[in-house]
């Protein structure tokens, strides 16, 4: 499932990051990925070791807490800290796959299922920079505005078109999920969606007793903790 996650930073927090970024060390985005990545990938990246990487983070990770409809759409178990990421002067990466374990500086591991894009910059600010994924409707090309996210399969083929004019600024991360079914979480999404918008509505209270009974009931027989 791709979901457009508006506002998860005002645009005031973001502009605040993006100060934060202008004079960051950026380091060669090729350092974080395998081969097969390291191919395709033209980026910057704050290394993983800046402590600014994890003050920032942390920003992001706050504003995450805040936002009902992430919860709703990712049902996080564990987040990968947030990085940062730069494209500029045709700057780009190519398709690839997500790594699928990603491992953690205290040596645990996370399953990648949802991967994020949080864009910290608008798209007036540069050319190109769509995030492309692909899937088995073909290809959908993003850009949002400063502080939108999108949340889209980490299963899934994608990739950032070249920045022609301009820089695109961003953190990204990968989320394992409780649910790690990619399916399974989207009609858990959807029900959750529904079934709050009949409480809003004023629909029939036993009638949506049942349903959020139904979601949970789904949600524990699907979930691992
Ligand atoms: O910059 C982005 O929007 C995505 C980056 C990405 O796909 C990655 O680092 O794996
Ligand atoms: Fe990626």
């Amino acid at each position: 499932m791709l979901l457009h996650i508006p506002r998860i930073l005002s645009p005031e927090k973001a502009a605040e990051i993006r100060g934060r970024l202008e004079a960051a060390d950026w380091a060669d985005g090729r350092e974080t990925v395998g081969p097969q990545g390291a191919r395709v990938k033209r980026n910057h990246q704050l290394p993983d070791a800046s402590p600014l990487k994890a003050e920032l983070g942390q920003m992001v990770l706050d504003a995450l807490q805040a936002s009902p409809l992430f919860f709703a759409a990712a049902l996080p178990l564990r987040i990968l800290p947030p990085r940062f990421n730069r494209y500029t002067g045709g700057g780009q990466y190519g398709f690839h796959v997500d790594g699928s374990v990603m491992r953690q500086a205290d040596g645990s591991h996370i399953r990648s299922d949802v991967s994020c894009t949080l864009f910290l910059n608008d798209p007036d600010d540069y050319d190109g920079g769509e995030l492309i994924i692909a899937d088995t409707y073909g290809e959908h090309e993003v850009t949002l505005p400063a502080g939108d996210a999108l949340v889209y399969p980490s299963s899934s083929l994608h990739r950032v078109a070249p920045v022609t004019r301009g820089a695109r600024i961003a953190s990204f991360f990968w989320i394992q999920s409780m649910v790690r079914d990619d399916a399974r979480r989207r009609m858990l999404f959807e029900m959750d969606t529904s079934i709050q918008k009949l409480i809003a509505d004023g629909a029939d209270e036993g009638a949506t007793l049942q349903l959020t009974g139904v979601y949970h009931n789904l949600l524990r027989s699907w979930a691992e903790t």
